[in-house]
């Protein structure tokens, strides 16, 4: 699925929703595509067809069977045990590493200053990988200041070939894929991947640090001296209802699972959101008066309480990601026989959720192409079915990251817009939409960028 117009072709009026054929590369599949509220609840509300489509094998070798790919009682058991490592008291020690990196990306930034349009899709994105990679390993990769990794590489090829393999059966069987030369370089790929999260200083290593703090810790409290936590150190901890803890295999599919749900996706929607407010000063001047009533002229980092002061930023937010779902599509295997709308829908039948054309629904959100933030405050919003948005997927199996990533985005976007203004260099009809793995612009998205400096916006609104 490579053109936007063929999400556009959803949204046509006469469109059947049952048994589309999705044109994968060149070959035709069958697929069941839902994208409107009504017929996605039956399958998201329910417990019974949490299982992914056969597309997300190709995700087996490099994810194992995470949380985002594995299913049944596995799926079950790991989400009961993981979903309290996302507790708020947690996220928020990950606001330190948010404020850092984001200031490192506004320094990086800083050079592009009246020098004309540049591409800022890529430093945005090393940011969200800094971020991601701290947070869930407590190792720093310094991405953004050395994009030339092996492991950076590495991330960026498998996610191509997964979605390139996604797209060509011939390429499915893995005797024919092993022998060629996409599949020995998807096995290069792979070592790189797991040798990293593998590496003894990760893991391992920090399991025994984290044995040692808690000795240190214990009765003296010299807690300053304590490394920051990571995603990694709870799940060492974690236990399931028989009290097992987690193998060294399945914290690393965890940890891969994180590593590659957590970044791209944040760092596609911090990027829409950049590029629409580009386009929108008016909506970018209110963005601008609210950081300042929160702020005034320090430079201080980001608060938890600060994040809850940015109200209307998380609307900004949230309606580029209705614009731009990072997630543009995903799909579920049918479990068991069932009625969506009348029809019969048979065991085994896999069904694609398009997110991208269903909050382009003008019944729900009239004039779905503008960019009105105003749409998500809570009293344009309340009693909306909660079936019609949902860029984090919904039901029992939606992103359990989605907390996370909107904590993200509230700290790295204050951190540019205290810094500058932004001016997008594209129109939105010139951007050509990537809708693969990832909602992407093809060609990036191309910025000017001016030094602001906030009390005097702020008196002038
Ligand atoms: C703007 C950012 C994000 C968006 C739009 C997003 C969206 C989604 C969507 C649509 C799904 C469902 C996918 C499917 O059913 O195939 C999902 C699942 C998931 N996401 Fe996110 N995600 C984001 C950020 C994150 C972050 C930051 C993390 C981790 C730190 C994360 C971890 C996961 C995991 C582990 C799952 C699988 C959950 C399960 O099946 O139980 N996501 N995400």
């Amino acid at each position: 699925m490579e053109e936007i117009s063929f999400y556009k072709s959803l949204n046509t009026p006469n469109h059947s929703e049952i048994y589309h054929f999705l044109n994968c590369g060149l070959v035709l599949c069958l697929f069941l595509i839902v994208y409107h509220a009504e017929t996605v609840e039956p399958i998201l509300s329910t417990s019974k067809h949490m299982d992914k489509s056969f597309a997300y094998k190709f995700l087996h070798p490099w994810l194992g069977l995470g949380l985002l790919t594995s299913t049944g009682e596995k799926w079950r058991s790991r989400r009961k045990m993981i979903t309290p490592t996302f507790h708020f008291a947690i996220l928020a020690e990950f606001l330190e590493v948010m404020n850092e990196q984001s200031k490192i990306l506004v320094d990086k930034l800083n050079s592009h200053v009246g020098k004309g349009t540049f591409n800022c899709f890529m430093d945005i994105t090393l940011c969200a990988l800094d971020i991601i990679c701290e947070t869930a390993m407590g190792t720093k990769i310094q991405a953004q200041n050395n994009s030339d990794s092996d492991y950076i590489k590495a991330i960026y090829e498998m996610s191509d070939m997964i979605q390139c393999r996604q797209k060509m059966p011939w390429l499915w069987p893995d005797f024919v894929y092993s022998r060629l030369k996409a599949g020995k370089n998807h096995d290069k790929n792979l070592k790189i991947l797991h040798g990293f999260t593998d590496k003894v200083e990760t893991i391992l290593e920090r399991a025994e640090e984290l044995k040692n703090d808690e000795a240190t810790t214990n009765g003296s409290a010299d807690k300053k001296s304590k490394k920051r936590s990571a995603f990694l150190d709870m799940l060492l901890k974690v236990t399931d209802d028989a009290g097992n803890t987690l193998s060294y295999k399945d914290i690393r599919e965890e940890v891969d699972t994180f590593m590659f749900e957590g970044h791209d996706t944040t760092a596609a929607a911090l990027n829409w959101s950049l590029f629409l407010l580009g386009s929108h000063p008016e909506i970018q001047a209110k963005v601008h008066k609210e950081l300042d009533e929160t702020f005034g002229q320090s430079d201080r980092p980001v608060t938890m309480d600060d994040l809850k002061k940015l109200r209307y930023l998380e609307t900004v937010v949230k309606e580029a990601l209705r614009i731009y779902p990072s997630v543009p599509f995903f799909a579920r295997t049918i479990t068991e026989d069932c009625t969506i709308r009348g029809f019969l829908i048979p065991k085994g039948v896999n069904v694609v959720i398009v997110p991208f054309a269903l909050h382009r629904d003008p019944e729900t959100f009239p004039e779905p192409e503008e960019f009105r933030p105003e749409r998500f405050l809570p009293e344009n919003s309340s009693g909306r079915n909660p079936y019609a948005y949902i860029p984090f997927s919904a039901g029992l199996r939606n992103c359990i990251g989605q907390r996370f990533a909107l904590m993200e985005e509230k700290v790295v976007l204050s951190t540019i817009l205290r810094n500058f203004s932004v001016k997008a260099s594209q129109k939105k009809e010139e951007i050509r939409l990537l809708g693969e793995l990832i909602l992407r612009p093809q060609d990036g998205i191309w910025i000017e960028l001016e030094h602001r400096t906030p009390s005097s916006v702020a008196q002038t609104l």
